[in-house]
């Protein structure tokens, strides 16, 4: 288990709203709690920044952290991300912001504490670039998009 730092931001972590964890031994996400002060309806179509009331500073550039959507209110609410997954750095020191986006055709109310997405941490392999004019040969070479066919 890696320990990263963490700031309480809102007073409400912590205390009436618990500290993000793993619900399960198992669990790869902690879910991330929206910290407003009332409830937030989301009409169709509308997305939103909510503050999750903590930072966190991962510092290790091989560790990053993502948000994803919680499964069971995308699927069944259509409640997902607004930049479809989220992205934190390890160098990333403010506040945890969770891009709500309601695809769904009818309003949603966020209430204050709900969990509203889940962190995920990732390992990070960074590279930098060598130029060249070609290519050592792949068995694929530039095929994609389907080229293998669909059977
Ligand atoms: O769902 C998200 C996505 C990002 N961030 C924070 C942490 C991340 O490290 C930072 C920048 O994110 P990203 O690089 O994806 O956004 P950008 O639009 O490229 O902004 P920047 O120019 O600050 O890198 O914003 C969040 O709090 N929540
Ligand atoms: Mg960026």
């Amino acid at each position: 288990m890696h320990k990263i730092d963490i700031k309480v931001l809102d007073p409400r972590i912590g205390d009436t709203f618990p500290l993000p964890d793993y619900a399960t031994p198992g669990s790869a996400g902690m879910d991330l709690r929206a910290c407003i002060d009332a409830p937030l309806t989301l009409e169709p179509g509308q997305t939103e920044l909510i503050g999750t009331g903590i930072a966190i500073h991962i510092g290790d550039p091989g560790i990053c952290a993502t948000i994803l959507p919680r499964s069971g209110l995308g699927h069944k609410h259509g409640i997902v991300l607004g930049n479809l997954v989220g992205l934190i750095d390890s160098d990333y020191q403010g506040q945890l912001m969770v891009s709500v986006w309601n695809r769904s055709h009818q309003d949603f109310v966020i209430q204050p504490g709900d969990r509203i997405a889940q962190l995920v941490m990732l390992p990070v392999i960074q590279a930098n670039f060598s130029i060249v004019d070609d290519f050592d040969s792949s068995e694929r070479g530039q095929g994609g998009f389907g080229s293998s066919g669909r059977n």
